[in-house]
């Protein structure tokens, strides 16, 4: 693991006159420690703390943070029906008063193997659960985990949010479907190869625009035996500006969010309104 570090930025797009519901998200950009879920708890913890002391009102952590992509060894490795992850992460949501998006996990659901999201709210609540929708076959998720299928809003730190994980980021209809409900704020918790990273950039700029809503995108670094992961999690605007990275090392960046720009963001024109579902699903 290398040396962990803190950025603050202020980068928000402050829009509206007198607002005072700015929320400060910290994204948690770690290096998960391949098939050691007891190594990833204790780094969690210690990275959750950190971010409270930063002064983070949200904390968001990246995909299968409990095991990485370990998922020949997911029998004995997936946090059966998530309790660990509950249990823990409830505890320190309660005790730091943090709202948590908690990445995801592996976990073990009525037999079958899911990576799974859990949103605690600060007094410790799961508020949502999220399963991944979309397996991604080069990392062999449609051989060892079973779909999601059902799109996940909620209301954190008066938000109004949902939740996606890694390659869901392609598929823009399933965005557009969460986003029916109207969303503020979309959360990813990633694991995107350094390979591509080019292209997880552009997806989340795409994402928020075309949303006209804030993306927190928050991906891994270090390596397993098959990718190198170079972190570059990033928060964007409505308007595709880029309010903060996360850069290249492991670290905590804490981006301010001005729920209010969306108003100003739908003024000028409302892409969701605008709809044409009589010539498109
Ligand atoms: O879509 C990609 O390029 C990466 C997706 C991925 O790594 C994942 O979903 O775990």
């Amino acid at each position: 693991m290398g040396v962990f570090c803190f950025w603050l930025v202020t980068g928000l797009i402050k829009v509206v006159e007198g607002s005072t519901r700015m929320v400060k998200v910290a994204m948690i950009q770690i290096d998960v420690e391949y098939g050691n879920p007891a190594q990833n708890f204790a780094q969690v913890t210690a990275r959750l703390q950190e971010a409270k002391a930063l002064g983070a009102q949200v904390a968001v952590l990246p995909e299968m943070w409990n095991t990485a992509y370990d998922l020949t060894h997911l029998a004995t490795l997936a946090d059966p029906a998530g309790q660990q992850t509950q249990r823990v992460v409830s505890q320190l949501a309660k005790q730091l008063a943090l709202n948590v998006v908690a990445g995801s996990v592996a976990i073990k659901k009525n037999g079958r193997y899911y990576n799974t999201t859990y949103i605690f709210n600060d007094q410790g609540a799961l508020v949502q659960t999220y399963d991944k929708a979309h397996r991604f076959g080069p990392m062999a998720e449609d051989q060892y985990l079973a779909a999601g299928h059902q799109v996940a809003t909620y209301d954190l730190a008066g938000i109004r949010s949902a939740s996606f994980i890694c390659y869901d980021l392609r598929f823009p209809e399933w965005w557009r479907t969460a986003g029916r409900a109207g969303v503020d704020l979309y959360y990813l918790p990633a694991q995107w190869p350094a390979s591509r990273i080019d292209q997880w950039e552009a997806l989340v700029k795409a994402r928020a625009i075309e949303n006209q809503a804030f993306v927190v995108a928050v991906n891994r670094v270090g390596d397993d035996p098959d990718n190198h992961f170079n972190g570059h999690s990033l928060a964007v605007a409505p308007s595709g500006t880029v309010l903060a990275t996360g850069g290249e090392q492991a670290g905590i960046t804490i981006v301010e969010i001005d729920p209010t720009a969306i108003v100003a963001a739908k003024a000028l024109f409302d892409i969701q309104a605008d709809r044409r579902p009589d010539l498109y699903q």
